[in-house]
């Protein structure tokens, strides 16, 4: 087994010396499961990578150096960031039975996820729980996050930016999480595929997604303006209250000339911008964020400091006119975001035990076809010896 705390000084440094796994979930993801831990009496939330993200049996000893050397990397750059909109990164433990490869991440517990509030909302597409004012605070502080983010020298690229990813504390405050996991993430081979988030990725990362698994360099084919555009998606699901899910096709014939035509990124989610320009003035800066996030050239993106102003700019057009933060406080506690996120990641367990036995099962019948057809030919007194054998047993 590689051992990570051995091999690195870096990571050493970042063990933490007293957590204790409370056994209670909060939630899971594609490649990873989060669990409520103790630090020194506090109470933190706790990542465990799957198992098959572990599985590093199946890369090449330089493949595993690699991915462990980024793995540290990734860690040392995570225990840099500080800023309010930025979940807390606080260090590492190892795992109780000291089983896994990975080490547990260890950062500060939230109330809910954005997509859990928006989803588990009891009056959803009746009307919308989250009030404008507070969809606008929401915006701006993911912006201010990311702003943080980007103006870091080099800038840091989330890459994997969602409403899943935006947590909120129980002051409704919103924090970027998990940042620096995408590139280890996805250097990992299969388990990429499972963890993007495609539902908010812009037109190139697909075709990067290609040339990153020939030269394992992730973060060069990934540049700032992959943000910005999922940055563009969650505020279309913020603002809707409707997860941007079935996009047109990115193609369609034009009827009179029979032409194969393009849609723009913006065309493709046109049905869920109708209740939002319903909502807000055209020119409002909300709506001018959305449709310049969603540019297919991602040079015509803007960059997160206009993303700033233009969220900084519609938070103050709301404040005053009702902004009720006491109202929100008061829903995300009362909303059952944590079981519901506990429940999924059951789910999810259950679905893997699920896979696991039916695979178990496909095997049994395959054995036991071959055992048949191995007795059919067997000679007739070998048959009668194993009749007997099996009617004993
Ligand atoms: N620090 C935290 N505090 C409270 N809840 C959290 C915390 N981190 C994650 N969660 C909850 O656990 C869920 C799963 O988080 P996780 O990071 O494993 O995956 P994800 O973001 O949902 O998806 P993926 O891993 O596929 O990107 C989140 O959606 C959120 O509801």
């Amino acid at each position: 087994m590689f051992s990570f705390v051995s091999s690195s000084p870096v990571l050493k440094a970042l063990v933490l010396p007293d957590v204790t796994f409370t056994g209670r979930k909060i939630g899971a993801g594609a490649y990873s499961s989060i669990e409520e831990v103790v630090l020194s009496g506090a109470v933190c939330a706790g990542k465990t990578f799957h198992v098959t993200l572990q599985d590093l049996s199946q890369l090449s000893r330089a493949d595993v150096e690699s991915a462990t050397h980024q793995f540290i990397e990734e860690l040392q750059l995570m225990s840099t960031l500080r800023h309010p909109n930025v979940v807390q990164f606080l260090g590492v433990c190892l795992e109780p039975d000291g089983s896994a490869h990975l080490p547990a991440l260890v950062m500060e517990r939230l109330t809910c996820s954005l997509h859990d509030l928006l989803e588990t909302n009891p009056s959803y597409r009746a009307k919308p729980l989250v009030p404008l004012p507070i969809k606008c605070s929401i915006l701006q502080n993911v912006a201010s996050g990311l702003a943080y983010l980007h103006h870091r020298s080099p800038p840091v690229i989330h890459g994997n930016l969602s409403a899943r990813n935006i947590l909120l504390d129980s002051a409704g405050r919103a924090k970027i999480a998990e940042v620096c996991e995408a590139p280890f993430i996805q250097n990992m081979g299969t388990a990429a595929t499972i963890a993007k988030a495609s539902l908010y990725m812009p037109p190139e990362a697909f075709c990067s997604t290609l040339s990153s698994k020939e030269t394992s360099k992730t973060k060069s084919v990934y540049s700032t303006s992959i943000d910005i555009f999922s940055l563009g998606i969650i505020a279309i699901f913020t603002l809707g209250e409707a997860l941007p899910c079935e996009p047109l096709e990115p193609t369609y014939t034009d009827k009179e000339s029979g032409l194969v035509k393009y849609c723009t990124e913006l065309e493709r989610r046109s049905h869920y911008l109708h209740p939002i320009t319903d909502l807000l003035n055209q020119g409002h800066p909300l709506l001018t964020l959305i449709q310049s996030c969603l540019c297919n050239n991602p040079s015509e993106r803007p960059t997160v400091d206009v993303v700033l102003v233009l969220t900084e700019r519609a938070k103050s057009m709301c404040a005053g006119g009702g902004m009720n933060k006491l109202e929100l406080i008061a829903s995300l506690q009362s909303l059952p975001g944590n079981e519901v996120a506990a429940l999924r990641a059951r789910n999810h367990e259950l679905q893997q035990e699920l896979e696991t036995c039916r695979a178990e099962k496909l095997k049994l019948e395959e054995q036991i076809v071959m055992k048949e057809a191995q007795l059919a030919t067997a000679p007739e007194s070998l048959r009668q010896v194993s009749c007997m054998v099996y009617t004993t047993m």
